[in-house]
């Protein structure tokens, strides 16, 4: 790591949480918070990763919210059943064609929600530990510089204790080494679960598609710089992990957001794959959404504008 990125990483990585959910509430004061569920077809986890947190609602949390990003299974459902309230991806911003990808409902959020403060936690977690929320929550809380908190864990793959977070391991820390070393010690760069200010996250365009979390760390790297930036561990995280295939199309998209943050060219997105049919290998292209959402604050320039419910 370079000086800057070392220093950062010294005194802006919290390896413990030294907070508890009693001071974190004392801390808040006037602040609000709203946590937000991304959702695509995830009914066999999003009411556990519900259950982690609502125990916070209404003390630390003020509103937590899933935003549904067009399921065709039984999410919607299954989440409010857990008690959430759910989100159409269209009911807010209706009036724009919803665009596919994860980035799209995180974007819509910001107009769906109304906390000052906001973390973003994937529904496909298995058994998230209760204390994720609260642990992103300290540093902006209690450290009035911080705007982003991203979180990083131990990541298991399959029935193995690491190996997760390939996309991570194989694309993005070494893309970030090359483009944006300062940002070297970031050990989640692309981590699902995160918080930050609602003053940062709707000055910023939002990549709408899995593009947005390199996307958010890049652009929350130039706005406001290293000290605004802080990392805190929250243990272990299992997710449902992803055919390789996938990840590549994930990475296509993180790879473009990330060369457009530094002002570097990249090709329309499409990514061309191959798979073997009998003894053959054949070429299957496809296109990846690469388009940006433009920062809310563009669209909804007066926080004073009432927020829809
Ligand atoms: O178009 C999408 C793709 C993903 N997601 C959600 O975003 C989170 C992370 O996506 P995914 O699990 O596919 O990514 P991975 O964790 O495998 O990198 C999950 O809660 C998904 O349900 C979404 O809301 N819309
Ligand atoms: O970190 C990664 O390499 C990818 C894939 O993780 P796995 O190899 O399936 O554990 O997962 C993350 O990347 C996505 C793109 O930024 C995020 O949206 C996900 O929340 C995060 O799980």
């Amino acid at each position: 790591m370079d000086a800057a990125a070392r220093a950062w990483f010294a005194s802006r990585t919290w390896q413990s949480a030294g907070w508890t959910v009693a001071e974190l509430v004392a801390a808040k004061g006037s602040r609000t918070v709203s946590v937000v569920l991304p959702a695509l077809n995830e009914q066999a986890t999003v009411a556990g990763v519900i259950a982690s947190i609502a125990p916070l609602v209404p003390t630390l949390v003020d509103e937590l919210v899933v935003v549904d990003s067009g399921s065709t299974d039984a999410t919607v459902e299954v989440a409010l059943a857990a008690g959430a309230r759910v989100v159409h991806r269209t009911d807010v911003l209706s009036d724009l064609e919803p665009l596919p990808g994860k980035g799209e409902v995180l974007w819509r959020s910001l107009a769906a929600t109304s906390g000052d403060l906001l973390v973003f936690v994937d529904s496909d977690l298995v058994d998230p530990d209760p204390m994720f929320v609260p642990t992103l929550l300290g540093p902006l809380l209690l450290e009035p510089d911080i705007q982003l908190v991203k979180g990083f864990y131990r990541r298991p793959l399959s029935t193995e204790d690491s190996g997760g977070g390939r996309v991570t391991e194989l694309m993005a820390r070494p893309l970030l080494s090359v483009l944006r070393p300062e940002l070297a010690g970031v050990i989640q760069p692309l981590a699902g679960e995160y918080a930050g200010t609602r003053r940062l996250l709707e000055a910023v365009p939002f990549a709408s598609g899995y593009g947005v979390e390199i996307g958010l760390l890049l652009d929350a790297h130039e706005r406001v710089g290293l000290p605004g930036l802080a990392q805190v561990n929250l243990g272990v995280r299992r997710h449902r992990n992803q055919p390789l295939a996938a990840l590549g199309v994930m990475a296509r998209q993180i790879l473009s957001t990330a060369l457009a943050r530094c002002g570097l060219p990249a090709a329309p997105g499409a990514l061309t794959q191959f798979v073997q049919v009998a003894d053959e290998w054949l070429p299957d292209t496809a296109a990846v959404p690469t388009a940006d959402r433009p920062p809310m604050r563009q669209l909804r320039p007066s926080p004073s504008l009432p927020r829809p419910r």
